[in-house]
């Protein structure tokens, strides 16, 4: 048997020394870390040992025995337990100092870049009510059809009814739809043995439009009184525009099925952006903070400082968002995406804001980027905006082969942005600094931006 300085179900009293990228409190017994929720760095506390892991173990605080400077109050504990918002207790500028040095960790050690400036993360005046999207797992309990969110690594439905960091109209709009779920009586979906009918309610309201999408996740395709439940719907809430149902069969984490069909109205919602009209499908990504998001691209065009006769790639393009505002900046925008409905919100988007210079098409950007390389395409300037896992290598060699003066990093992962950095600084391509920008207030998330040029 191994030796560890802890066991299960022993209480000790520690000093938490810092925290992980999740967010959780880090104390050491003999150099052996214990993770533990809803502890803060300088506090003491008495915890509980949950598990003994190899490496490291979880623990559970019993008592906060002396308390951060930096702690606030946090409405609902369950904001914690569920990951809605895990970072919640830390005062606000110390979450943004986390984040920076979140970015910093990698950066040293994962890209081995130290001389790069991190500079500070920019923040939001009310970190709060900002998401624009929300996911909700339907779940029955005692009999009775609830919404909430899942405990942390398990799929335990911890009922929820305000989560802070949504747009209230969403939560408001989650209680309605609840109801009129319950008074129709459908049939809920039970993931252990995949039956039953209702997964999941996903809304999305325009920030600036306040139009609002419902889409009903199903196991089955058929929808007793769906139509009905849909009419019921925009009654109570006049701000929905489009209620969609999503049939989803497998049994499966990924929330939305491949078949969709609209119940009521629309099958997109409207949105403003930079002043420009975007149309947002169900598939569609759209980033959940649309203030910040403003942030962020518009520090990614300060940092490109375009000119009328740039070529540009909008690599990852979703519906648009970032080639569509800078078009009248420049003389060309390419953009590739792999959501069918996405590129086509793109191409709806150019139509929507009169732009005649921008072109989106369906595909990796693995293999699009080789082919429009053979085209001829030379672009000067290439933004790219990837889904967590990062770039794909093969985009990031053809990327450097054309040769373009600068590259526009967004990411929504240090790890893999730093993993990245590291494979552009093989063809010579290197940024001086990087801005973390906070998209995603009250959790461990952040963004980056960053210009990547030849040194
Ligand atoms: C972080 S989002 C950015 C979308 C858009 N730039 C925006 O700001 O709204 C990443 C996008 O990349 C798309 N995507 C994922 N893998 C891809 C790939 N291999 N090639 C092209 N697009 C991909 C996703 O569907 C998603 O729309």
């Amino acid at each position: 048997m191994e030796d560890f300085p802890i066991e299960k179900n022993q209480e000790l009293e520690v000093t938490i020394v810092d925290l992980t990228h999740l967010g959780m409190g880090i104390a050491k017994i003999e150099g052996y870390p214990i993770f533990i929720e809803n502890a803060l760095p300088q506090e003491k506390v008495r915890i509980r040992v949950l598990k003994v892991g190899k490496k490291f173990g979880f623990g559970k605080v019993l008592t906060l025995i002396q308390e951060s400077p930096y702690r606030q109050a946090v409405e609902n504990e369950d904001l914690l337990r569920t990951g809605v918002a895990p970072l919640s207790h830390l005062q606000y500028k110390q979450q943004l100092e986390f984040k920076q040095e979140q970015v910093k960790n990698v950066i040293v050690k994962t890209a081995k870049m130290p001389d790069i400036q991190v500079k500070d993360t920019i923040g939001m005046e009310q970190p709060f009510g900002y998401r624009n999207k929300a996911q909700i797992p339907v779940r029955k309990i005692d009999g009775v059809l609830q919404t909430g969110f899942y405990r942390k690594n398990s799929h335990e439905l911890v009922p929820l009814d305000h989560f802070y960091i949504q747009d209230p109209a969403i939560d408001a709009a989650i209680v309605v739809i609840r109801e009129i779920l319950q008074q129709f009586e459908v049939k809920v979906y039970n993931e252990k043995n995949n039956s039953g009918f209702l997964r999941h309610i996903v809304i999305r309201r325009g920030y600036q439009t306040h139009e609002m999408m419902v889409v009903l996740v199903t196991r089955k395709e058929h929808f007793f009184q769906g139509e009905k439940i849909a009419q019921k719907i925009q009654e109570k809430l006049p701000e929905v525009v489009s209620i969609i149902q999503n049939i989803n069969p497998k049994q499966t984490n990924v929330i939305l099925g491949a078949e969709e069909k609209v119940l009521l109205g629309r099958n997109f919602i409207y949105d403003q952006l930079l002043g420009k009209t975007f149309r947002i499908s169900a598939k569609s990504f759209y980033q959940v903070n649309t203030q910040q998001a403003e942030v962020l691209y518009q520090k990614a065009f300060d940092l490109a400082d375009l000119k009328k006769s740039d070529v540009v790639v909008d690599a990852y393009s979703g519906i648009g968002t970032i080639g569509l505002s800078l078009a009248d900046q420049v003389a060309h925008v390419y953009g590739m995406e792999t959501i069918k409905q996405a590129v086509v919100d793109a191409q709806e988007n150019a139509k929507l804001n009169d732009i005649n210079n921008a072109e989106y098409i369906a595909g990796k950007a693995g293999t699009i980027m080789p082919q429009w390389q053979k085209e001829g395409i030379q672009p000067n300037v290439i933004f790219v905006d990837p889904p967590r896992k990062g770039l794909d290598q093969s985009f990031i060699e053809t990327t450097c082969e054309m040769n373009p003066e600068k590259i526009v990093y967004i990411s929504c992962n240090p790890a893999t942005m730093a993993r990245d950095l590291k494979v552009f600084a093989e063809s010579g391509y290197f940024t001086d600094s990087i801005q973390p920008v906070d998209l995603f207030p009250q959790t461990h998330h952040v963004e980056t931006v960053m210009v990547l040029q030849k040194h």
